[in-house]
């Protein structure tokens, strides 16, 4: 992580707790996902040509989500104690791809724009091949490819918001994960990043 900017952790969770959010991912009802948006506040627009998945912010009054979010603060202290990294806070949403659905290169900060400072996202599919893409791919300079992640349960990456350009390919069957960010205390008005 400190050399490189990034890290990807196979096997983040116990296998049981993985499979216990995809499960509960799977069994959500309809109204319970919303249409995905790009920017914050005014800037919020929802644009299907960049992304097209479905999102469920998380929330402490569900015991599952409480679970993760609740592992996800013990990470971030560890990431300040290790890294002295000044996190403050983490959010984090669930998201589905839905045959078809795919997010375009983008980054998720833009540098002095933004307190997200480290991007993690977790997958929940327990059987994942490269037939089905749903490919993350994580780009270096002038477009090289450093990383073609599998959405595979139980891995968790890691990147720095501003640094990396990253996209998710086309999944061809339906796929969940858990996407957040550490963030920084700075203001930037009361509310910050997609209005939840
Ligand atoms: O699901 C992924 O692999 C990445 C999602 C992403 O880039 C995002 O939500 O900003
Ligand atoms: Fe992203």
């Amino acid at each position: 992580m400190a050399e490189r900017g990034y890290v990807i952790f196979p096997e983040f969770l116990p296998k049981d707790e993985a499979q216990a959010l995809f499960n509960y991912a799977q069994n959500l009802g309809e109204p319970d996902w919303n249409i995905a948006g790009i920017g914050r506040e005014q800037q919020h627009t929802v644009n299907t040509r960049v992304r097209s998945d479905q999102i469920r912010w998380l929330h402490p009054e569900h015991a599952i989500e409480q679970s993760y979010l609740s592992t996800m603060d013990t990470l971030r202290q560890y990431l300040n104690r290790r890294f002295f990294m000044g996190l403050f806070d983490y959010e984090c949403h669930l998201a589905r791809y839905q045959p078809g659905a795919f997010y375009k290169k983008h980054l998720d900060a833009f540098k002095g724009r933004s307190n997200r400072v480290l991007t993690t996202v977790f997958y929940l599919n327990p059987e994942w091949t490269p037939n089905d893409g749903g490919e993350l791919i994580i780009y270096g300079e002038s477009d090289t490819v450093l990383e073609t992640v599998l959405p595979q349960q139980n891995t968790l990456v890691m990147f720095l918001s501003d640094t990396f350009v990253h996209e998710v390919q086309v999944a061809h069957k339906e796929r969940f994960s858990i996407t957040g960010w550490f963030r920084h205390n700075t203001s930037l008005g009361p509310r910050i990043d997609p209005p939840r």
